[in-house]
C-alpha cells in the first residue's frame, strides 16, 4: 500500500540516535516497515542492532529520534511510551519461556481478554504452530524447535502491531533452522504485523526479509531488497558480508581498466584512481586448457586468463577452486556447482562474468 500523512506506515522510526559513553552506538538510523512486512537489520556483531530493536521496544531510551506506530508517536523529544504501552511482541535469542507455566499458559500470558476469547486465541495458535495437544505440557518437555514455536505463538498471542525479533533462530540446530525459518515467516505474514528481525547471518536476511537493512557502525549503510542488495552492493565491504569475493586492482584511465582479463569500463573514477573490480566467486568461469590456448574471447566474458589450481574443496552443494593466476602471481578462487576437483598445478582458463562485477574505489 502506499505511504502518505493519511496512510502511514505502521513503524516508522526518524534519525534514532544512542551513544553509551561518548561513543555512538546507533547514529541517526531512519526506518520504515509496513503491516505485513519483514524487514531485517542485517550486519555484524557490535554494530548497533540490537540497541536499535531495544529503544523501539521501549527498553532503551534513544538520545534523539522519534518512533511512531501507525503515525501516532511511541519515543520522541517529550514522550517515551514504555514498552507494555507500545503494542509490540517480543523474541529473543533464548526464548525464555516461563519454566513453571505450561504451554498455553505461556501463549496465554500477554492476554488481557476474557476466559473464553483466550481460550479460542491459545488454540488458534497452538494449530497455526502446529502444536495441537501441546497446550499441557512444560516448556522443559519439549525440543529447542518446540520451544520456539511457542515462543512464537506467545509473542504473537496479543496480536501485537510491531513484531522485534532479536536472533530468534541462533540458538536452533542447523537442520532444523530453515524449515523452522520458514514456518515462522508464514505465520508472521498471516498474522500481518510489520516485522523488524535482526540478525548477522546474511542467509537469513535473505531468505526472510522483504527489505533488508544493511547496518554498520550504528548507520545504515544499504537499504533494499535481498536481490537488490546482493545484485548491486555499495560498497566493497557490502558485497564482502554475503559471500567470499575476488578482488582485481587496477587503475582506471580513460575510463577503462586493463586487468588479465582485457579491459574493464570504469566510468565516473577519475584518470589513475585505484579501483577494484569485485566478482563472487561463482560468477568465474572455468574452461579448459587446450594446448596453452584458452577459449576465444566473447563480449560478456572478455578476455579469459590462465591460472594454475592451488586448492580444490568439496563443500557439499559446491566445489571451491583456487588459482593462482600466470600472468602477475594473484589468487582467485572459483565456485563450482557440484564436484569439480582439478589437481593441485592443473592449468584452467578463467572468465569473468562482466554483468556480475562490482567496481569500487580501492580502499587505501
Ligand atoms: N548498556 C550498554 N552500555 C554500554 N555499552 C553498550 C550497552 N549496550 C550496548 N553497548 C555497546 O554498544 C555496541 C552495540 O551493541 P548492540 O548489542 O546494539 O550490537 P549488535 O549489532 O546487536 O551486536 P550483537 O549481534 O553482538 O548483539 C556494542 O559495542 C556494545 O558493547
Amino acid at each position: 500500500m502506499p505511504q502518505s500523512p493519511a496512510n502511514p506506515p505502521r513503524l516508522k522510526v526518524e534519525h534514532l540516535t544512542r551513544a553509551f559513553g561518548g561513543t555512538p552506538v546507533v547514529d541517526d538510523v531512519s526506518l520504515d516497515v509496513a503491516a505485513g512486512q519483514v524487514a531485517c537489520l542485517l550486519g555484524p556483531s557490535g554494530c548497533g542492532k540490537s540497541t536499535t530493536l531495544r529503544m523501539i521496544a521501549g527498553v532503551e531510551r534513544p538520545d534523539r529520534g522519534r518512533i511512531a506506530f501507525d503515525g501516532q508517536p511511541v519515543s520522541d523529544e517529550r514522550l517515551f511510551q514504555p514498552p507494555e504501552a507500545r503494542s509490540v511482541g517480543l523474541m529473543f535469542q533464548d526464548f525464555a519461556l516461563f519454566p513453571h507455566l505450561t504451554v498455553a499458559q505461556n501463549v496465554a500470558f500477554g492476554l488481557r481478554s476474557g476466559r473464553d476469547e483466550r481460550d479460542r486465541r491459545v488454540a488458534e495458535l497452538l494449530e497455526r504452530v502446529n502444536l495441537v495437544g501441546y497446550g499441557t505440557k512444560h516448556p522443559h518437555q519439549l525440543s529447542g524447535g518446540e520451544q520456539q514455536r511457542v515462543a512464537l505463538a506467545r509473542a504473537l498471542a496479543p496480536r501485537p502491531r510491531v513484531m522485534l525479533m532479536d536472533e530468534p533462530f541462533s540458538g536452533l540446530d542447523n537442520r532444523l533452522r530453515d524449515g523452522i525459518r520458514d514456518t515462522t515467516l508464514e505465520i508472521l505474514k498471516e498474522e500481518g504485523a510489520a516485522v523488524l528481525l535482526v540478525t548477522h547471518e546474511p542467509d537469513e536476511a535473505l531468505r526472510m526479509a522483504d527489505e533488508i537493512l544493511l547496518m554498520r557502525a550504528g548507520r545504515i549503510v544499504q537499504r533494499g531488497s535481498p536481490y537488490n542488495i546482493y545484485n548491486a552492493p555499495a560498497d566493497r565491504a557490502a558485497a564482502a558480508f554475503f559471500s567470499d569475493i575476488n578482488v582485481i586492482r587496477g587503475t582506471s584511465r580513460g575510463a577503462l581498466t586493463r586487468t588479465p582479463f582485457g579491459e574493464f569500463l570504469t566510468p565516473g573514477h577519475a584518470d589513475g584512481a585505484e579501483v577494484e573490480i569485485v566478482i563472487r566467486p561463482q560468477h568465474l568461469k572455468i574452461d579448459f586448457d587446450r594446448n596453452g590456448r584458452g577459449p576465444n574471447p566473447t563480449p560478456a566474458e572478455g578476455t579469459p586468463a590462465r591460472g594454475r589450481v592451488v586448492r580444490a574443496r568439496f563443500l557439499g552443494r559446491e566445489s571451491l577452486v583456487e588459482f593462482v593466476m600466470d600472468s602477475d602471481g594473484s589468487r582467485l578462487t572459483a565456485s563450482v556447482p557440484n564436484v569439480f576437483l582439478p589437481k593441485p598445478g592443473t592449468a584452467l582458463w578463467l572468465m569473468i562474468r562482466r554483468d556480475r562485477c562490482f567496481v569500487f574505489p580501492a580502499r587505501r
